[in-house]
């Protein structure tokens, strides 16, 4: 919970969008305001995705399980790290073993 000053609330509460947003002029503000309505839809859609790849890689697992196998295969995990590493560097290293905890927990 982050701390309004006074002289920053409006009528109806709420913190005045220079407030909200750190910007110093309304035309800076206005921007701001916009572009964060496009990241929380963009936030929505790859919540959705990561949720889609949990469902689709837990049919994977199950499967192999139920075969006989096992729950991880690394040489397929190596092939995910590789494309993340590839497109974003290191971090997409660590994205990438975020994801893969997310769809098949810890190992
Ligand atoms: O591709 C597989 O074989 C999967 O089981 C899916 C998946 C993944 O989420 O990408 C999950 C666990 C495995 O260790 C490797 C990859």
């Amino acid at each position: 919970m982050t701390a309004t000053h006074p002289e920053t609330v409006e009528k109806t509460g709420a913190p005045a969008a220079a407030e909200r947003t750190g910007a110093r002029t309304s035309e800076a503000a206005g921007l701001i305001t916009g572009a964060r309505e496009r990241i929380d839809a963009l936030d929505d859609r790859i919540l959705g995705l990561v949720q889609e790849r949990m469902a689709v890689s837990a049919v994977i697992q199950d499967a192999r399980i139920a075969s006989g196998g096992r729950r991880v295969n690394l040489s397929r995990e190596n092939e995910i790290l590789g494309r993340y590493s590839a497109a974003l560097g290191k971090p997409g290293t660590t994205l990438a073993m975020t994801l893969l905890e997310l769809c098949r927990g810890r190992v």
